[in-house]
């Protein structure tokens, strides 16, 4: 694993401030960060006039890293409050950064919400949770966050995924692995690229997980669009038991490989870790929750670009476990 490798941009200090100002004032207005039409229809408004300099910085992914860091933001430690012991306890707690990063959400794309998932908020906040340790989820703390696509049991899954620190005290890292840095024979890509392995619901879905309207889909790992490869990647919740062991295997390689090209992202406050959920997955390294008012906190944003074409188009045909993800803005 390596460290310090992602591409940094660099918030001018006046961007910030807008950015700060302006989620504030949507924010007095919305009484809330919670979903709603009134708060939805402000930051929509409010993303299109942020200055072309915010636009730039919030371009899309342009390196084969497939992520970058964005640098800069306001976080006042004192005006924080305490972490809050698991999203539940979260509320409103560090209301106006869930509206920077909806802001900047918005410029990227389209976010979206799952009704299942934290109340149904645009914004997760991923602290870890007492009694859930070894969970693979944003929840857990004490066992490694193995490398995953975010919410990859699903084809309207994000193709972005924007973490933003509030704080970070112990450094722990996020790890990310590019696939366009991975090397795989061709024999592998092809195999890895059959619709073989079904990937189910992870534990922060709970509703879908007793789906019973029709059989896990199987789906591929890899993808070579017009874009180049892309991969759909969930070891712990991918059915391996349905593959031949000859497949098996070249999915353990794929393993070793995005274990081999990880590198670890230790997110200070200010800081937004923007990756491509097509090429890069994504995870954290296990350490101690504290359960102080100290831990570490994240902001999350799922981003969906209209458009884009990193997908096969067999997907639109999966039921997605009776799940349904919600965009932030329509028309
Ligand atoms: O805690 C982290 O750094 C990443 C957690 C994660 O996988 C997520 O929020 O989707
Ligand atoms: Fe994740």
């Amino acid at each position: 694993m390596t460290t310090g490798a992602a591409p940094v941009r660099q918030l001018d200090p006046a961007d910030a401030t807008e950015l700060r100002r302006t989620a504030e004032k949507i924010l007095a207005a919305a009484g809330t960060s919670a979903a709603s039409p009134h708060l939805l229809a402000r930051v929509a408004k409010s993303a299109a006039e942020l200055p072309g300099t915010v636009r730039h910085q919030l371009r899309p992914v342009d390196t084969d890293d497939g992520l970058f860091v964005l640098r800069g933001l306001h976080v006042d430690d004192s005006a924080l409050g305490p972490t809050p012991a698991g999203w539940a306890a979260a509320g409103d707690g560090g209301a106006v950064h869930d509206v920077v990063l909806l802001l900047l959400a918005t410029v990227m794309g389209n976010p979206i919400a799952w009704e299942g998932q934290q109340d149904g908020r645009f914004v997760h906040n991923i602290v870890p949770a007492p009694g859930r340790e070894t969970e693979q989820t944003g929840a857990g703390s004490s066992v490694l966050l193995s490398p995953h696509t975010e919410d990859a049991f699903h084809p309207g899954r994000a193709h972005l995924l924007m973490l933003s620190c509030m704080r970070n005290p112990d450094r722990i890292a996020t790890t990310a692995s590019g696939i366009r840095r991975v090397r795989l024979d061709e024999a592998d890509i092809e195999l890895l690229s059959r619709p073989v392995l079904p990937i189910l619901p992870d534990d922060a879905y709970t509703e879908a997980r007793n789906f019973d309207g029709g059989p896990p889909p199987p789906v591929p790992t890899l993808f070579r669009s017009d874009d180049g490869l892309t991969l759909r990647f969930d070891p712990a919740y991918t059915v391996l038991d349905a593959a031949s062991p000859a497949h098996r295997a070249a999915y353990e390689r794929l393993e070793h490989e995005l274990a081999r090209v990880s590198c670890a992202v230790r997110l200070a406050p200010g800081e937004v870790l923007v990756v491509d959920n097509d090429l890069v997955v994504h995870g954290r390294v296990p350490f101690r929750a504290r359960y102080d008012g100290t831990d570490r906190w994240l902001k999350r944003a799922s981003v969906r670009v209209p458009a884009r074409r990193t997908r096969p188009l067999s997907e639109a045909s999966e039921h997605g476990y009776g799940q349904a993800a919600v965009e932030a803005h329509t028309g």
